[in-house]
């Protein structure tokens, strides 16, 4: 297969299973690449760049085709709507593609998907944003702030009012800026397995550029990589990808060897994983998730990084059980959020996500919390962590939880570096910052139970 039509058919597929069918753009990408292993180095990067890079730039693309076409993108036929918006990807994204390969590769995909009789349309208006690209009229920032940035950084406006609501504009231009950046991968070395600097030179040793982490010795970003299972440090459970604002979890909770400590929605093991590598094969971690399928994510992770200390079970968290009152150390309530602290890597989050959802989601961690608080022995921990920026989710939830419980936030300002030390991590809390942090936007608080 060669990189002209058949991969951008594949990405086709890609965008009508997302864009129009809701699907989950890293699984959706990820299954077409392990479909089609067979594919040349360049043309999977082409592939996961055309696909990852029109989901992300979605709302700027419908923009600029809403004001060159008179058939509004809303009223397009799905296959023409999604061949026109990774057309326009490629001619205003993508310099390495000449535009009368993106034109011409447009219409042959419309003419081959059935769309004869609209070869010409596809043609004109790709051809005609083309000639006008430096001519694109945008939104004006000073008029109209949040529509210009909902289409600059393709987000919906009601994620940047209420970003807005909480930050400053030059803070969320930040954030939104920051999501557009092309990102490394972070990893945890598994100390258990391996060293830092063993791992590092495994690394380079295979082609993989690898950069020190700013924050944590045992961390490291990676880039150049095809497929994360191709990669034998991987397959040997050397590492874990992890975001090192995840990892604070683990770092701030003060794990001593031989505790107990109970994830209470693990999957797909992140933190209970990093919880095992800091106990040194000693103590327990309960590592809970809803579903089968949640609990063999977690299995295969403690399978791959060999920990012996982590127990993977199905336990709803809404669901109280007795068995675990008062029995551990430490709790980790890493709770499902809005991830919107994570859509510069997952992209298709920020259009899924609506406001109502959001309220839910606020009422559905209070909910859990107000279960598992009573795991925690007394004078024992509780982290409480989202993926998310919004105060609701986090800060506010907080203090709800302080109101109603006997527990007091702690300060974690001796288990970070200087660099993230703030008034807010004296008191027991901290706000990752996409753009302003070098790492996702994560929440952490650390509580600790009255004696
Ligand atoms: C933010 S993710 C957890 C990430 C994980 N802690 C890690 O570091 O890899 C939230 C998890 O909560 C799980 N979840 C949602 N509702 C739950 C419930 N009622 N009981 C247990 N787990 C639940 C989801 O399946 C999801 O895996």
């Amino acid at each position: 297969m060669t990189k002209a039509a058949p991969i951008r058919e594949l990405v086709l597929g890609i965008l009508i299973d997302v864009a129009e069918n809701n699907e989950y753009s890293h699984q959706v990408i990820n299954n077409t690449l392990k479909k089609y292993q067979y594919l040349e180095k360049q043309d999977r990067a082409f592939l996961t760049r055309l696909s990852e890079g029109t989901i992300e730039r979605l709302l700027h693309l419908d923009y600029v085709l809403d004001q060159f076409s008179k058939v509004k993108v809303g009223k397009m036929k799905p296959v023409i709507r999604n061949i026109l918006r990774m057309g326009v990807y490629q001619i205003l994204f993508m310099d390495s593609v000449p535009v009368s390969a993106a034109c011409n590769e447009a219409v042959k995909l419309a003419e081959k998907k059935g769309f004869y009789n609209l070869k010409g349309f596809v043609n004109g208006i790709l051809r005609n944003i083309s000639r006008n690209k430096d001519n694109i009229k945008y939104p004006d920032e000073t008029k109209e702030p949040v529509k210009y940035l909902s289409v600059l950084y393709s987000t919906p406006g009601w994620i940047i009012n209420n970003w807005l609501n909480d930050y400053d504009y030059e803070a969320v231009k930040k954030m939104l800026r920051d999501s557009m950046r092309e990102r490394e991968v972070s990893i945890r070395c598994n100390l258990t397995k391996t060293e830092p600097l063993k791992l590092k030179e495994i690394l380079l040793d295979n082609g993989i550029t690898v950069t020190d982490s700013p924050y944590l010795p045992y961390a490291y970003r990676i880039s150049g990589i095809n497929y994360m299972n191709d990669i034998p440090a991987f397959e040997q459970g050397f590492f874990q990808i992890q975001d090192e604002s995840s990892m604070f979890v683990a770092e701030v909770a003060g794990i001593e060897k031989g505790n107990t400590i109970i994830d209470v929605c693990a999957a797909p093991g992140g933190k209970s994983l990093h919880a095992a590598d800091k106990l040194q094969s000693t103590g327990i971690i309960m590592a809970r998730d809803l579903t089968e399928y949640k609990v063999s994510l977690i299995e295969d992770n403690i399978h791959r990084l060999a920990y012996s200390n982590v127990k993977a079970e199905i336990v709803d968290a809404l669901a109280y059980d007795k068995d675990s009152l008062e029995k551990a150390d430490i709790v980790f309530a890493d709770l499902p959020c809005s991830g919107l602290g994570v859509f510069g890597k997952k992209a298709d989050i920020k259009y899924k996500m609506t406001p109502e959802k959001q309220k839910d989601l606020v009422k559905l961690q209070r909910d859990i919390l107000d279960i598992v608080w009573q795991y925690v022995k007394k004078g024992g921990i509780l982290i409480y962590s989202t993926c998310t920026v919004n105060k609701d989710e986090n800060i506010n939830n907080v203090k709800w939880f302080m109101d109603k419980y006997n527990f007091s936030l702690e300060s974690i300002d001796e288990y970070l570096p200087e660099s993230l030390r703030c008034n807010t991590t004296k008191e027991g809390y901290l706000q990752f910052l996409p753009g302003i942090h070098d790492t996702d936007g994560f929440f952490l608080a650390k509580l600790r139970k009255d004696k």
